[in-house]
């Protein structure tokens, strides 16, 4: 299929967009379901799977799973919670989660864990019941630090289909409904390690102590493995258990705090948590500006059930929500789970005549998502103030992310550290868990790395794939939907105004290609989102707004027009490719010899990817003759890279800084050509400008 017809798909023009989902999105590369979207799977050499013969198969019909017993009533207070369950279950013929639960051995702990690529280790500095040394006069256990190097490793039960989610760990009927109906059977790498550790420590790890408040919990897994409901089930179903258990079920109380870097980001968790929160009374909300946040309980009143259930795909921003969010400002937000950005939350922290800034006492779990990046200098004094105004003592905060420096880890070990400290309560285990590489890795995508002598030449190579004779020799070729990166908000406008023209009138022409950065107003961010999600825009020129965590299923390309900041940037913006482990997707960078100093860190991350991925010498996107030549980058220029990006880009850099092939008479003698068509076009596809409704988030942009 050439990419003519793919993109004159559009000549009769789709008006509904479901169509061309539908239509389209089976035949598209990296579109489609994936049936099992598992990264690895290795044998383990001189072992099989242990399943005793006459196991139940993963998938169970969930009206013959057992009662659990946390929607039990409320145990006697002063009974310790192991007794707790033991008492019941002597009291009642109802069996207990720990007797329904199908545990695994530990030796077929092991086998999993090693088979997915999973390595979970305890970070913290807890005592290690492996080293203890009992002195043999005073009996008394003296704690050995363990070393930097002997981190211990944990080896807790594993998540084989979501059906145990009920059977073994208890989640309620109507979540568990919920997972199905979002066709979530097989899980995940990150969700086989994650999941029993963050629902049920205590069954999880029966020979670890100190779960009573369950774990600090850190993990790295690749991008598009499905970290969102990793930490969405524990938060939602600890959350539901324990008010079960209290018998609270008619308050809203704020118990989670999810901060995310993007705002595209926050209102894609909100609108995955109401997929799971459908039927439940709790409610997920995206922070907005002039919002409140309430941190008592109050009691639910009639009109708060309703957004939990609102199974909607559009950005929470639209239209409506914002007029409904405009007559409620000033009364505190309903929710039980809150999602913000940083600044936003913190912002409402500290407002207000007081001079202290408000406290989050009620917060249970707070989570991380895109950690390092929020824990990097932009974000992180804010990132650490909400951590400290969630009071607490008994806090569980998680850590999730593709990409986790060293520093970042050291960091927040320090920090947990302090915290328990400072308050004098008892730590928690900190609990790491890595899927594949530590350091990071795309495997299941196609890399590209192309060299062009000059900006030029980038953007003839780009045109190249959206023509229809277009297709790339020396690989598979890029076809639409795609996401093309660039290091500046002006050069992702300029790119966009040189290219508007290129996709041929009957296939939609200039509608069908957009740019998003955070220079736009909330509102137009959020129709060009709803637009490429839906199809409708094919390309979608960006910058690193755009790099992290938004899941675009049906995305089957990345281009990255200028080179990304680190090798963890390169990481995110392909990872926006090949999600739920589906193949077929294609990631091209371009460089230029001003780029040649920096490439080496991009090259790197390839060739890891295609290690992992088993392709090797001519299958290897990055030969080895290149990944010698190329120069290694001192840590001064990455660190230059990172802030700056490559100066020569720069707004105002030159010639280099501009994106264009024609001359400046030429450009204006076209689009006055163009201008009467483009124009009315214009007026009618984009949004109405209100960028008085803007709020402070900058994004990650230049
Ligand atoms: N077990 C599963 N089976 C099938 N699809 C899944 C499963 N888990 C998650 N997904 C889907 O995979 C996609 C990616 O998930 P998600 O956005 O959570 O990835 P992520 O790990 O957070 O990625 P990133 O690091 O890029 O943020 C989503 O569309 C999600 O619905």
């Amino acid at each position: 299929m050439d990419i003519l017809k793919v993109l004159s798909r559009g000549t009769k023009k789709v008006t509904n967009n479901s169509q061309l989902g539908a239509k389209a999105a089976p035949k598209l590369p990296s579109a489609g379901a994936k049936p099992n979207p598992q990264l690895f799977h290795d044998e383990v050499r001189g072992q099989k799977r242990k399943r005793k013969v006459g196991d139940e198969p993963e998938e169970k019909d969930e009206s013959d799973l057992p009662e659990v017993d946390f929607f039990a009533p409320k145990p006697e207070s002063g009974s310790k919670p192991g007794n707790e369950r033991k008492q019941k279950a002597e009291q009642t013929s109802t069996p207990t989660l720990a007797q329904v639960a199908k545990l695994l051995t530990e030796d077929q702990c092991r086998q999993l864990l090693k088979s997915h690529r999973l390595k979970i280790t305890l970070l913290s500095k807890v005592e290690d019941q492996s080293r203890v040394k009992k002195s043999k006069k005073k009996k008394k256990k003296v704690a050995v630090e363990p070393k930097k190097e002997e981190k211990k490793q944990l080896f807790p039960q594993v998540l084989e289909s979501f059906g145990e989610l009920r059977t073994s760990y208890g989640i309620s009927r109507r979540v568990a409904e919920n997972l199905v109906v979002q066709g979530y059977r097989e899980p995940t790498e990150v969700q086989m390690g994650s999941l029993p550790l963050l629902l049920r420590p205590d069954l999880a790890l029966p020979e670890e102590g100190g779960l009573e408040h369950g774990v600090d919990f850190l993990a790295v897994a690749p991008t598009g493995s499905g970290k969102t409901i990793s930490f969405l089930i524990p938060a939602i179903n600890n959350m539901m258990r324990r008010r079960s258990e209290e018998k609270l079920n008619n308050i809203h109380e704020l118990e989670a705090i999810i901060i995310a870097p993007t705002r595209e980001l926050a209102y894609q968790i909100v609108n995955e948590g109401r997929k799971i929160l459908q039927g439940t009374s709790l409610r997920i909300v995206a922070m907005k500006k002039g919002m409140a946040v309430a941190a008592d309980k109050q009691e639910m009143s009639e009109d708060s059930s309703d957004e939990s259930g609102n199974e909607s795909e559009q950005e929470p921003d639209s239209e409506e929500e914002r007029k409904y969010e405009k007559t409620k400002r000033g009364t505190p937000t309903k929710a039980d789970i809150l999602v913000t950005t940083p600044l936003l939350l913190l912002n409402y922290l500290n407002s207000g005549s007081s001079q202290a800034q408000k406290v989050l006492p009620t917060v249970r779990d707070l989570i991380l998502d895109e950690a390092d990046v929020l824990l990097d200098p932009l974000f992180r004094e804010q990132t650490l103030g909400l951590w400290t105004a969630c009071t607490r003592p008994e806090l569980r905060v998680s850590f999730w992310s593709a990409t986790m420096g060293s520093n970042i880890e050291s960091l927040v070990t320090e920090r947990l550290q302090l915290r328990t400290e400072s308050l004098g309560t008892k730590p928690k285990p900190f609990v790491r868990l890595v899927v594949g590489l530590k350091d990071t890795a795309v495997p299941n995508i196609t890399h590209k790395l192309t060299y062009t002598a000059s900006e030029q030449g980038k953007l003839l190579a780009l045109r190249q794939l959206l023509r229809p004779s277009s297709r790339d020799e020396s690989g598979p070729p890029l076809r639409p939907p795609f996401l093309v990166f660039t290091q500046t908000i002006d050069r992702a406008t300029a790119l966009h105004e040189e290219l508007k023209y290129d996709i041929p009138l009957e296939a939609g022409g200039s509608t069908r290609i957009a740019a998003l950065h955070s220079g736009l107003a909330d509102s137009a961010r959020a129709t060009i989102m709803r637009k490429f999600r839906a199809g409708d825009i094919w390309v979608l020129i960006t910058t690193d707004v755009l790099a992290r965590g938004v899941d675009f299923a049906g995305v089957n390309g990345v281009v990255n027009y200028d080179v990304p900041g680190s090798s963890a940037a390169y990481v995110h913006r392909v990872g926006r490719t090949g999600r739920a482990g589906r193949e077929g997707g294609v990631a091209v960078t371009f460089y230029t010899k001003e780029d040649i100093p920096f490439v080496k860190m991009v090259a790197n991350v390839i060739a890891a990817s295609e290690r992992q991925a088993g392709k090797t010498g001519d299958d290897a996107g990055v030969q080895k003759w290149l990944l010698d030549a190329l120069p290694n980058v001192a840590k001064a220029d990455r660190k230059k890279l990172k802030e700056r990006g490559v100066e020569a880009r720069r707004t105002g850099g030159g010639t280099q800084a501009k994106i264009t092939s024609r001359s400046g008479f030429e450009r204006r003698k076209e689009n006055n050509k163009r201008g009467a068509i483009a124009a009315s076009k214009r007026r009618r596809d984009e949004p109405s400008d209100d960028s008085g409704d803007e709020d402070e988030w900058g994004g990650l942009d230049d």
